[in-house]
């Protein structure tokens, strides 16, 4: 999605040229623990939207925690190329798990 790319290329800019009353660069300032507290929280907020069975609330808590996890990523250094190479990776290996469940069920 090219909305994530450029969400992501604006928070690694914030990473090399800080911006005054940038929530990103006051989470980098806090550190990881605090950006790991903050994936917490949005993870929580996204169930408790999909138990409301609420679209509008889950689009909006999925895209909080979308945020979050790419300022983690970019706190870890890994960039969007990386986790695309990871998810191809796995392209194809789906439909042997799904085989594999049906034969369990057997
Ligand atoms: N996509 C986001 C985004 N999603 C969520 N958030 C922030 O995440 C926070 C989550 O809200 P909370 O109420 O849980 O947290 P809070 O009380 O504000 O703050 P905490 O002390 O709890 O951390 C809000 O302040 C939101 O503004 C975001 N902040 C920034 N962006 C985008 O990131 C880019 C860079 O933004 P700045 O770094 O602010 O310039 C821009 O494109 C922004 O649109």
């Amino acid at each position: 999605m090219e909305a994530i790319n450029r969400l992501m290329t604006e928070i690694r800019a914030r990473q090399t040229t800080p911006k005054v009353g940038s929530y990103t660069n006051y989470l980098f300032d806090k550190g990881e623990d605090k950006i790991l507290k903050k994936i917490g929280e949005e993870a929580t907020e996204v169930v408790i939207a999909a138990k409301n069975d609420d679209k509008a609330e889950i689009l909006l808590e999925v895209a909080d925690l979308t945020y979050h996890v790419l300022v983690l990523l970019a706190e870890k250094n890994i960039s969007l190329a990386e986790l695309a190479t990871e998810l191809e990776s796995r392209e194809g290996k789906l439909s042997k798990t799904t085989d594999r469940k049906a034969i369990d069920t057997l």
